[in-house]
């Protein structure tokens, strides 16, 4: 079986079956301790007070869980869920329909908040803070403004660039969420839990295996398990072993780090063109022929949370850790990591 979907990639594939995989209620989530403890509280809270909760922002790198929080949020709230995201709402009228819609105390999930058109964030603000939707009828001198009540809600956002949300649309968010990548010891129970879903036979030695090679993030779990389990019928018995999950990942090029080869290439150009950098994003994503936001957002959060690159003012930097992945030596004079981190990271 081929995946049409690059393997390693925590954005969303439209053929990905997360949803077989999705926990259903906070006591079933894995990790995200701090978040999982403060909702269970926030949710308890509204519950006893037979109100909407607060509007909730979710922030992280992509794969993380926020679309499952956002279904946990209301399915332990006990209210409807509806669900769309940024750029799908392209006019003030489309999410005007949206809100109008709602029955008390649902939850409205939008996904990539970062990127609404500013004319609709603005249909936002009121609807967040006064709940009141305020509609211009009519153009030029007849026109006027009408003010819709709506029903008590709860706006959750989900964004992957908290930094480029504008400061009127972060403030209006009582509960900010940021969700980190997951440790080897969670996804190791993210990949169990997956393994017993799917029926699939596992030892302790194969699911550690692949929580280690699984970039921090659950869906890359979810995907690799599939392919190793594909490996593990034809190569063995169908049991999910170390030695066919090291093999598997390692035919698939993924790396004891986890790192795929878009990963290494990334590396590998800020060492050997930039020896080492500093160099731009801009630079990097077109020599990489991906988009600047595939870099940023996807690429680099791992690659810094290991230590191997700094984010700095003037550029990306190799740190000793990245020479060392790489099997490499920085070029004489430079310093490596303890100067790069002397920078302010680049915005
Ligand atoms: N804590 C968890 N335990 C088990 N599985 C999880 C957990 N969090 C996420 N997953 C699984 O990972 C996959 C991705 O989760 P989800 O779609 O919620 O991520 P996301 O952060 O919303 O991603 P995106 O930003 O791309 O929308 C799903 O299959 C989900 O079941």
């Amino acid at each position: 079986m081929t995946d049409p979907v690059p393997l390693h990639s925590p954005t969303r594939q439209p053929d990905d079956p997360d949803a077989a995989l999705r926990p259903k209620s906070l006591a079933e989530f894995i990790g995200q301790e701090a978040a999982r403890d403060n909702l269970r509280v926030f949710i308890e809270s509204a519950k006893s007070r037979a109100e909407a909760m607060d509007h909730v922002l979710f922030f992280g790198p992509p794969g993380l869980g926020k679309t499952t929080l956002a279904q946990i949020v209301a399915k332990e709230l006990g209210v409807g869920f509806r669900a769309t995201s940024g750029p799908v709402i392209a006019r003030a009228g489309d999410l005007a329909a949206l809100l109008t819609n709602l029955e008390p105390h649902d939850v409205l999930f939008i996904d990539e908040i970062h990127r609404l058109n500013p004319v609709v964030e603005e249909i936002l603000y009121p609807a967040m803070e006064d709940r009141a939707l305020d509609i211009i009828i009519g153009e030029g001198p007849s026109a006027r403004s009408v003010r819709i009540d709506l029903p008590p809600f709860t706006l959750v956002g989900a964004t992957t660039r908290q930094g480029l949300l504008t400061t009127p649309l972060r403030d209006r968010f009582g509960i900010p969420v940021r969700l980190n990548f997951y440790t080897h010891e969670e996804l190791d129970l993210v990949v169990t839990r997956g393994a017993r879903l799917l029926g699939m036979p596992i030892d302790p030695a194969g699911a550690r295996e692949i929580a280690r090679r699984s970039r921090g993030t659950p869906r890359v779990a979810g995907r690799l398990m599939r392919r190793v389990r594909d490996f593990a019928h034809v190569a063995g018995d169908g049991t999910v072993t170390r030695a066919i999950a090291d093999n598997a990942l390692t035919r698939l090029e993924i790396d004891r780090l986890g790192l795929d080869a878009m990963d290494r290439r990334y590396l590998t150009m800020i060492a050997t063109t930039y020896k080492g950098g500093p160099v731009g994003v801009e630079t990097l994503a077109a020599g990489l022929s991906e988009p600047r936001d595939t870099v940023e957002e996807v690429i680099e959060p791992y690659l810094i949370q290991l230590g191997l690159i700094a984010r700095t003012a003037r550029g990306r930097c190799l740190n000793d850790a990245g020479w060392n992945h790489l099997e490499m030596t920085p070029p004489k004079g430079l310093g490596g990591s303890s100067q790069n981190s002397l920078f302010d990271e680049e915005s």
